[in-house]
């Protein structure tokens, strides 16, 4: 299995018991988690060597971040120690027309003031077959964003495939802000996953006017793919497409672009859904695992996609699940009835 390396921000994720409201809850469940911290669990439990790069205190509250990654297998010799602050992340899970709500609490956490000299990504990358990032991480600080950048650059210079998720979150910055960060940062990218928000906001290309009811169908996404790849030259542009009409029909599904040929995934209908909080990072997990493993990108997008169905059925960030499961949904084996 590979060596595979994620940079970026794990957090303590603070909610209410069920779908209590903020103001009406007197205790928060803790649930720790971070689009790349995600990723990096995710590939742990296909069994890669997996190693978070990121930097957290020294003190009790940095440390159970720290065991949460070691619980799943996944390496924290690259996690920084000092600061004094761990991002913190308030989530409400909504209901039927009742969305849920975040608020972030993450200004001046350690990994946003963390200088270069924390790490030594030449060393981070060695032996390294893939480095994922997502655009959460620049968007944390400048000083992160100078970060990405130095780890992109150590991931290239000992040839390590690179994917980013492109994940604009518009409480951590501007539209304008991101194109200016996320573009120059593109040419270091082989495998960028984003939809068509994020292409837009990330990088500022246009959706194609096939846009229904606010939802881009699959045929509109290949005129966005095709500007992604001629602009910048990625090996695979790849998108969820979450297909929901109505509060209990949650279609999943994904589609990827090789510069040939567009292949469009299986759909899942997933319902209920319990924790849907790192169902994007799910995905990129599995197509990780599913491109350094499988012999065509339909074979990895399908691994994908049924990887992020099964997230959606777990609570917390992290997608607890083995290649078997993966494989027994994507190749039609799962039933859910009892497995003895
Ligand atoms: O929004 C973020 O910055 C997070 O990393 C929180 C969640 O873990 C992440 O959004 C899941 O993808």
């Amino acid at each position: 299995m590979a060596k595979i390396v994620t940079l970026g921000e794990i957090m303590l994720r603070l909610s209410p018991q069920g779908n209590d409201r903020f103001i009406q809850s007197e205790s928060f469940r803790i649930i720790p988690g971070g689009g790349e911290a995600n990723v990096a669990i995710s590939v742990a439990n296909y069994g890669h060597e997996a190693y978070f790069v990121s930097k957290l205190p020294k003190h009790e509250i940095g440390q159970i971040a720290v065991n949460a990654l070691r619980r799943y297998g996944v390496n924290t010799e690259f996690v920084a120690r000092g600061g004094d602050r761990v991002g913190l992340y308030y989530a409400e899970t909504g209901a039927s027309m009742r969305p849920s709500k975040v608020i972030y609490d993450r200004a001046h956490s350690s990994i946003a003031e963390a200088d270069p000299s924390d790490f030594d990504f030449d060393k981070i990358m060695e032996g390294a077959a893939w480095f994922h990032w997502s655009g959460i991480t620049p968007a944390i600080s400048d000083k992160a964003a100078e970060l990405t950048k130095l780890a992109c650059e150590a991931a290239k210079r000992h040839g390590v495939t690179v994917s980013v998720d492109l994940n604009f979150r518009k409480k951590l910055w501007t539209s304008e802000k991101a194109i200016s960060i996320m573009r120059p940062l593109m040419k270091y990218v082989d495998v960028c996953i984003g939809n068509e928000e994020d292409a837009e906001l990330c990088l500022g290309f246009k959706p194609d006017a096939d846009v229904e009811g606010g939802q881009t169908d699959a045929a509109g996404y290949e005129g966005i793919f095709k500007q992604m790849m001629q602009e910048f030259g990625f090996k695979y542009v790849v998108s969820t497409l979450r297909e929901s009409y109505s509060a209990t029909f949650n279609g999943w599904k994904a589609l990827i672009y090789d510069g040939k040929e567009f292949y469009q995934s299986k759909r899942y209908e997933i319902n209920p859904i319990i924790d849907r909080v790192g169902g994007g990072d799910s995905f990129s997990g599995g197509l990780i695992h599913g491109l350094l493993t499988k012999k065509t990108q339909g074979e990895a997008l399908e691994f994908a996609v049924a990887a992020s169905a099964l997230k959606h059925t777990i609570n917390g960030d992290f997608n607890l699940v083995s290649v078997d499961e993966v494989e027994a949904l994507a190749g039609g084996n799962a039933n859910g009835r009892v497995q003895r």
